[in-house]
């Protein structure tokens, strides 16, 4: 059975091995699935769970009955190109079939497609939180989402079930803390990070997912289009105890030498090469179509969103369909099989508050809503994503649309700004309507930081950019009355009161910032427990002033109830500089190329 452990430490055996599950049937559908795909899965499971392995005669597959000598055992060949994805799948079998020393043909199963193989132990592919929730299991995962959520495992697994809520765990991300998207969630928060074709290195990148992290984002993504795309990848992967996303897109357009030279061929191969390097979501911008590219004829600012921009650039000069959208299913196999979530892409979200709501965004949403329930048909885990640049007052119909298009799907958020006209300031223009979207039920959002629309942030603007959406996912729990949240402001609040410096400083969203800002004006020690600051001075301190008159009146004692951040229902989001992650699978030190980082 599947490992049942609560600890967190028990999560990769239950996320990355194949399932051993006593009650499993044969059914043709998932006969296929049966095959595990994914070669670490195999080595870190021992031979003997193995019981059984199925093959599909009816679309070419072909078996010896004897295995030569001890080579790998070409037990399936596929007929056609059609059929490779299986042959891959197989292969693996066969690589661990090797391992066996009798393979005996004894029966075919009730459904004659279908050959069983014998002598071995049953064996099953990982399935993905989406496709076990739905089979009533609570996994690992599940469990450690309901503890970070103090919410019951069960409330976790039907929300998962039913696509209101994503765990995006890839099979092969180690060092990952598991935590849920949804809107019935403490409201998320992800920070962009990645090089471009000018600035930053590895090392570079690692200090910004340092930061990143530190400062409370709970997914990250890599957005690279520099260079050494693959090494940054996999060494924010390996340091990353949040989900780290990609748009595998800009791999693409760095490997061709032309966009328009991008083929269908290249884009599953990096798709899954991706999927088998741990990335945990990726955005793809399957809902362009070339059908909805004259609706953004009229627009001000055009397409705004690079995938959506490099996507119709293909789309018209090869006069061909989104290979994203045409390609869609084998993509759904390959997120099945490694468990990556989904992001659909808005690629044509609006660039500006006079391009906002119009057709071509949501000719674009109602496509992501069809995708989503193609998704949904594999077992593969879904959000939408969502604009970008909105006025205010237009945001929660975004919210409203989103969710009853893509039936309530994780709804994930570029801000949006409410207005153009403060570049410098964009994480403050962006979380603003970040904070109205989180109110209406976006279930995440993507920070923008100051250096928006101007240049590549680097490690002070990821800080920023983190404050200010904090802050803003923060307000619209605390209004959306997530159970918990207030008491941290209540914390505060009663620090301040009191007078009591140290414990402000530490309770606030960002305690360095904090304890700097008062050390500017009053750095001695005996200011720390000062009854005023240097706002208004000793003399025009309200809160002093106050409570002297109280402590006068007698009112002061009844007031002292302390409110127990420890024992807040949001405990775990309740802590400066915010959330929690187990960073205890995270390696200290990487190795990339004989140069050691940590
Ligand atoms: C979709 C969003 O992604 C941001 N974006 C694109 N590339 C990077 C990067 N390397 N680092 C940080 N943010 C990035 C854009 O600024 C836009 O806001
Ligand atoms: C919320 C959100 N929206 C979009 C993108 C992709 O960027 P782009 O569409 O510009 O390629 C993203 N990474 N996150
Ligand atoms: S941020 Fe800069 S590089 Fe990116 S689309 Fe805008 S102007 Fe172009
Ligand atoms: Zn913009």
């Amino acid at each position: 059975m599947r490992a049942s452990g609560s600890s967190i430490s028990s999560r990769s055996s239950v996320a990355s091995r194949p399932s051993l599950d006593a009650s499993w049937s044969l059914s043709p559908c998932n006969c296929v699935s049966l095959c595990p795909s994914s070669t670490a899965a195999f080595r870190t499971y021992s031979w003997a769970s193995i019981s059984f392995v199925l093959m599909r005669t009816d679309i070419g597959w072909r078996c010896r009955s004897k295995r030569p000598s001890n080579a790998a055992i070409p037990l399936y060949r596929p007929f056609s190109r059609k059929t490779r994805r299986y042959s891959t799948q197989l292969m693996y079998c066969s690589e661990l079939l090797n391992d066996i020393s009798l393979i005996r043909l004894v029966r075919y199963t009730s459904f004659p497609q279908f050959i069983l193989l014998s002598g071995i132990t049953r064996l099953s592919m990982p399935e993905t939180q989406l496709q076990q929730a739905r089979a009533g299991k609570i996994t690992s995962a599940m469990k450690r989402v309901a503890e970070r959520e103090n919410c019951k495992p069960e409330t976790v697994r039907k929300q998962v079930a039913n696509g209101q809520a994503v765990i995006p765990t890839n099979h092969s991300h180690e060092s990952l803390d598991p935590m849920i998207i949804g809107r019935e969630f403490s409201t998320k928060v992800n920070a962009n990070i990645g090089n471009s074709d000018t600035t930053s290195d590895i090392k570079g990148e690692l200090q910004k997912l340092h930061t990143a992290v530190h400062y409370g984002a709970d997914t990250v993504m890599d957005l690279s289009t520099g260079e050494s795309l693959d090494q940054i990848r996999t060494a924010n992967i390996e340091h990353s105890p949040v989900p780290v996303g990609t748009v595998p897109i800009y791999e693409a357009v760095k490997r061709a030498e032309n966009p328009t030279d991008i083929t269908h061929e290249l884009l599953l191969e990096i798709i899954e090469k991706q999927a088998k390097q741990g990335v945990d979501y990726m955005t793809i911008h399957a809902g362009v179509l070339m059908e909805h590219l004259p609706l953004t004829d009229d627009r001000k600012t055009g397409i705004v969103s690079r995938g959506g921009s490099i996507l119709a650039q293909w789309i018209e000069e090869n006069g061909m369909q989104n290979p994203l959208y045409a390609k869609f299913e084998e993509i759904c196999s390959i997120f099945a099989e490694h468990d990556v979530t989904f992001s659909l892409g808005d690629g044509l979200r609006p660039g500006c508050l006079a391009d906002a709501n119009d057709e071509a965004q949501f000719a674009e949403l109602e496509t992501l809503g069809e995708l989503t329930q193609t998704a949904w048909d594999h077992g593969v885990q879904v959000m939408v994503e969502g604009p970008g640049h909105v006025p205010l007052d237009q945001i929660v119909e975004n919210v409203e649309r989103q969710q009853e298009v893509c039936d309530g799907a994780p709804f994930y958020v570029l801000g949006p700004l409410v207005t153009d006209i403060a570049p410098g300031y964009d994480h403050i223009t962006s979380a603003i309507g970040a904070t109205e979207a989180a109110r209406a039920g976006a279930a995440m959002l993507c920070y923008v930081t100051p250096k928006e629309h101007l240049g590549l942030p680097d490690k002070e603007d990821v800080r920023d950019g983190l404050a200010a959406y904090r802050i803003a996912a923060h307000a619209a729990d605390v209004a959306n009355d997530l159970p918990g949240a207030r008491d941290w402001d209540d914390a505060l609040s009663e620090a301040r009161y009191e007078f009591d410096w140290q414990r402000q400083f530490d309770l606030a969203l960002d305690p360095e910032r904090a304890q700097n800002s008062h050390d500017q004006t009053l750095p001695g020690d005996n200011y720390k427990d000062a009854r005023f600051c240097s706002m208004c001075g000793v003399e025009f301190c309200s809160m002093r002033i106050d409570q002297d008159a109280r402590n006068t009146d007698g009112e002061m004692t009844t007031i002292n109830d302390e409110t127990d951040l420890g024992s807040s229902p949001a405990a775990d989001v309740n802590l400066p500089p915010v959330g929690v992650h187990d960073t205890s699978r995270v390696p200290d030190e990487i190795e990339i190329d004989g140069v050691t980082f940590t």
